[in-house]
Parts: C-alpha cells; structure tokens; sequence
C-alpha cells in the first residue's frame, strides 16, 4: 500500500513543482536533493525504510520536474525511467513479473535515446556537478534498496512458507502441508496412511505439566521420523495426533512399517528433563489406497478410515496397530471388513477386525518382558528392568 501511495505523492510532487512560478533555480532543486538523499540514507540504517523510500522519490521527482522545464518533455524521462522501475521492483509483483516489466522498460529507455529530439541530448551539457552526484546518489541507492526490499520481501514470503508447513513445536509438517503432500502422493502412486495417536497424553500433560507434554511430542516426533523411510512424511494433524504418509502399495510392508513405529516408541522409556523415565505408548491405524486420479477426494476418505482404526485400537486396549485395507475397486472400506488377527484378544473381537498387539507386547497396563520382540526391531526388554519407570496408563491409572 505505501508503495503505491509514495507512487501518487511523488506523480503530485512533480506536477507541484512543474507549476512553480518563478521555477527555483537548478542549484536549490539539487542541494535540496542532496539533503534528501543523505537523510533517506540515515532513515534507512534506522530501519525505517518507507520513509527512505519517500526521501529517495521526492529528489529524482523533482529533478524530472527540474529537467522537464529546461528542456521540454523528454527532459525527465530519464529520472520517471528511474522511479518507474524502482516501482516495479519493489511492488508486490513475482520475480519473472519483476524482471519483465524491467526489462520493457529497459527497452523503451534505450530506444528512446536513439529517438528522441536533439533537446533531450543537448541537455546533458547542462548537467553540473552537483546534479551528476544527486543522479548517483539516487540512482545507486534506489537499485541497493529495491534489491534489498525484493530480497526481503521473497525471504519474508519463504519464511511464512515454511512456518504454514512446518510445526512449530515438533518440526513435523503441518495439517496445511498434510493436505498439500497427500493429494500430490496419490496421485503418484499407492499411499499408506498411518493415524498416530499418543495413549493417555492428556495424563501425561496432568501429572508431568504441559512443557514435559511438548518433550514428549517433541522426542516422540524424533523416533517416529527415525523410523519411518526417507520418502515417508510425518505431519503432526493437532494435539497428540500425529499422521504419517508412507508411498506404497505393499500392505504388508506397511503393516511392518506400523509395527516398527510402536515399538520405537513403546520400547525404550522416554527421559524426561527432570529426570524421570516414563514409557509411552502410542496406537496407530493403517489405512491404504491409491494411485487415484481424484486425489484430492481420496485422502480425506483415506485419512477417515485410518482414525476409525486407530479408534478402534484405543478401544481394543491401546499400543497397538489396526489395520483397514480398502476393497479390491478402491471402494471405501467399513471397520467390518477388517480381519481379525491372532494377536486380538479383547472381548469385543467377535467383529471381524485385524489388531496387531506387538507380539509379546500386551497393553500397558498388563507389564510385559518384550521377550517376543521382532528381531528387526527395537526391543522392550531395557525399560522393563527400570522400576521407576512410569506409563502413561499407570499414569492415568493412578489419576483416576
Ligand atoms: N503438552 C502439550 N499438550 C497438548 C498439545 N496439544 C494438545 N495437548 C493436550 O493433549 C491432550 C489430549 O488429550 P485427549 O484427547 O483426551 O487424549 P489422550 O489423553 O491421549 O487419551 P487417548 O487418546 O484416548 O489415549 C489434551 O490434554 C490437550 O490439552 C501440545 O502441543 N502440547
């Protein structure tokens, strides 16, 4: 906005001193210039650049105002040339918008001093010294602080980017870059979507305080991202809900990928900055389909069924895995068709459903040895041996 108003006060300047009668003397404009540019200089290393801005047009207006009235309308061509790309730097414009408008301009300024009427030449014999140093002065600084203020304006603009997309308390991305990555993901082949959720958090936050909260999202977002692939995307939805994109079409591999997360998490207890250990458990729901050329309409019904799952896995008991496999046309599948598993053992699992306890791992609140831990994969053993080790379930136990 300020550009554009600096823009009109400089055209009304112009034209002010255009009707000034009699018209000051060449000599006044130039010191007045001059003046002008130092203090546009002091403005700008205090920071405060609209107003160097100001300064730096008011000069070069009126010396095209100074010229246009010596030497007829071409005389301030020049200095308009240099305010109107001094604009166009600086307006809200992108870099390719920027540079085109520049280099027409460029264009019509050079093709104008070969057409333009001997006046215009003639002119230059009257250029003194100090109107040559003011034209320096502006022409310099004007192109330092359009570079600078472009410059800025793309750093601020990248800035704000990559705080849309990033979370600020985890680093994961965000739910806004969630929705951008996953459409771009179907859309190139099989998406597996893992709906993470952290057990008891809200006990955790009640008994431990809110910052112990924010460290245990912040390391648990290190192991989560730790395991997953290098092609994987781990974006936190809200709260203590987190979703990881994994592209692929192999279920199994996925289902693996789900298990290896849990026990990253379950397995080793967390340590606290006061000092103590508590053991974390998260539940996790695996949904899949893809490639779809709809994308856009596929992830939220991908998202959808992966927190049905992982619903369904705090209702079975928490830390664990439940998977929901789409139908074979990619039709939207209910919690029904979800087979059942031979870890399942909770008292509704009459439903047919497929809940993955981590072999050997039983729920919190039943302490195992992890003595039936993959091989491939972290095993519990080295936090069952500490006794002042707390979950987040004895946690909310104890609370209730
Ligand atoms: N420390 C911290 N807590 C948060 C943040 N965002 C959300 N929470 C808290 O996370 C808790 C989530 O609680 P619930 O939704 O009840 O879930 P839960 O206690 O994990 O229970 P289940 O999911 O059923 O196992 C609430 O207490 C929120 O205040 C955050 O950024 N930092």
């Amino acid at each position: 906005m300020w550009i554009y108003i600096s823009a009109l006060g400089c055209q009304l300047g112009y034209f002010a001193l255009l009707s000034l009668q009699p018209y000051p003397q060449p000599v006044v404009i130039n010191v007045i210039g001059v003046l002008l540019n130092v203090l546009a200089i002091m403005f700008h290393r205090k920071g405060y650049m609209n107003t160097a801005l100001l300064l730096l047009v008011v000069p070069v207006s009126a010396k095209a105002a100074w010229w246009e009235h010596q030497f007829g309308a071409e005389g301030g061509f020049e200095y308009f040339h240099i305010v109107a790309i001094f604009f166009v730097c600086i307006a809200s414009l992108s870099r390719i918008q920027r540079l085109l408008f520049s280099g027409v301009l460029l264009l019509f300024y050079i093709g104008a001093q070969y057409l333009t009427s001997p006046v215009y030449i003639v002119s230059y014999e009257f250029m003194s010294l100090a109107s040559v140093v003011n034209l320096v002065i502006s022409v310099t600084f004007i192109a330092v602080v359009a570079v600078q203020i472009g410059w800025e304006a793309e750093q601020r603009e990248k800035r704000y980017r990559r705080d849309l997309r990033h979370d600020q308390l985890t680093g994961a991305l965000s739910r806004f870059a969630l929705l951008e990555e996953g459409p771009r993901l179907l859309s190139r082949g099989g998406l597996g979507v893992l709906m993470i959720d952290v057990d008891h958090f809200k006990a955790i936050n009640d008994t431990q305080g809110h910052a112990i909260g924010d460290e245990v999202l912040i390391e648990l977002t290190q192991r989560l991202r730790h395991h997953l692939r290098g092609s994987d995307q781990l974006c936190r939805q809200g709260g203590e809900e987190f979703v990881a994109l994994c592209p692929t079409e192999d279920r199994e591999g996925l289902q693996h990928a789900a298990e290896r997360l849990l026990l990253s998490i379950n397995s080793r207890a967390f340590t606290l900055s006061n000092g103590q250990l508590l053991r974390v458990t998260i539940s996790i729901g695996v949904a899949q389909g893809g490639p779809a050329a709809c994308a856009e309409s596929l992830l939220p019904d991908l998202l959808q069924r992966a927190d049905q799952a992982m619903y369904r896995a705090k209702r079975e008991g928490r830390n664990r895995v439940v998977t929901v496999w789409d139908t074979p046309d990619h039709g939207a599948a209910s919690l029904d068709q979800i087979e059942p598993s031979d870890h399942d053992h909770s008292p509704d699992h009459g439903h047919s459903h497929d809940s993955l306890a981590m072999p050997g791992m039983p729920p919190l609140d039943t302490p195992g040895d992890g003595s039936g831990a993959a091989a491939s994969a972290p095993s519990r053993s080295d936090v069952s041996h500490h006794d002042d080790v707390q979950t987040a379930d004895e946690v909310y136990q104890w609370k209730r």
